[in-house]
């Protein structure tokens, strides 16, 4: 099998075979706390209007994410792990729309099989990638705005291919390597009161969740639901 890991909107876009499209901070984080909350499904979306329209005809009934790390205007939820950790989402639908995640999701358009990945799910990402002996696997780190790399995003990439060839990674390092980065440095900063201190406490509590996000195109767009081993 071949692993090869990507990054940035041109790395979802060459993407082939199973492939993980990585969102740490704060995407992929926030959906699986959303659908571990009981939300049924997310809908991953380009823009704003189109989660906001999904909303109006009924297809969901709550909207989350961000533009510019900011809840946009009329949605429910910013992109934050910790707000949506407070909320019942029972049977909700949600449409997400982010900077970096949700680009990549909707830019993957090769990929023969699709999981929105992080490190709360990352073991059992690891396991739904290589289910079906796929010839290739490709691990995209997302970075900020789809557009820089960073270093969360990386190393959760780094430590999928760890799990995927059966070692098992060493996620204290993972942790520490990312607590000391730059875009960690950003939560609980009084200047970013949009990035509260307890996402990256969940972002990094590493597999959290025993369930892998997959997305499946219904109707023509990208929807992530939990994905449990048989
Ligand atoms: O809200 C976030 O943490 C980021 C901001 S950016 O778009 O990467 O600049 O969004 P995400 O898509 O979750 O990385």
């Amino acid at each position: 099998m071949d692993i090869v890991i990507e990054s940035l909107l041109d790395g979802a876009r060459r993407a082939r075979g199973h492939v993980a499209i990585i969102d740490v901070f704060r995407a992929f984080t926030t959906a699986a706390v959303a659908l571990a909350k009981g939300a049924s499904e997310v809908v991953m979306v380009g823009s704003a209007d189109e989660a906001l329209a999904l909303r109006a005809q009924g297809r969901v009934q709550l909207c989350m994410g961000e533009i510019g790390g900011r809840a946009p205007p009329g949605f429910d939820f910013g992109n934050s792990p910790y707000e949506v950790s407070a909320a019942d989402l029972a049977g909700c639908a949600i449409a997400q729309r982010t900077g970096a995640g949700t680009q990549g999701i909707v830019a993957a358009a090769q990929a023969t099989r699709l999981y929105a990945a992080s490190l709360v799910t990352a073991s059992a990402t690891a396991r739904a990638l290589v289910r079906g002996t796929p010839a290739a696997v490709t691990l995209v780190a997302m970075g900020n705005n789809a557009v820089v790399r960073t270093d969360e995003d990386e190393i959760c990439a780094l430590h999928l291919r760890n799990l995927i060839e059966g070692r098992p990674g060493h996620v204290e390092g993972a942790r520490q390597m990312i607590l000391a980065s730059r875009e960690a440095s950003y939560f609980g900063d009084p200047t970013r009161p949009h990035l509260p201190r307890a996402d990256l406490d969940i972002a990094l509590d590493i597999d959290r969740y025993d369930f892998a996000i997959r997305v499946e195109l219904d109707d023509g767009y990208p929807v992530g639901r939990a994905e449990r081993a048989q």
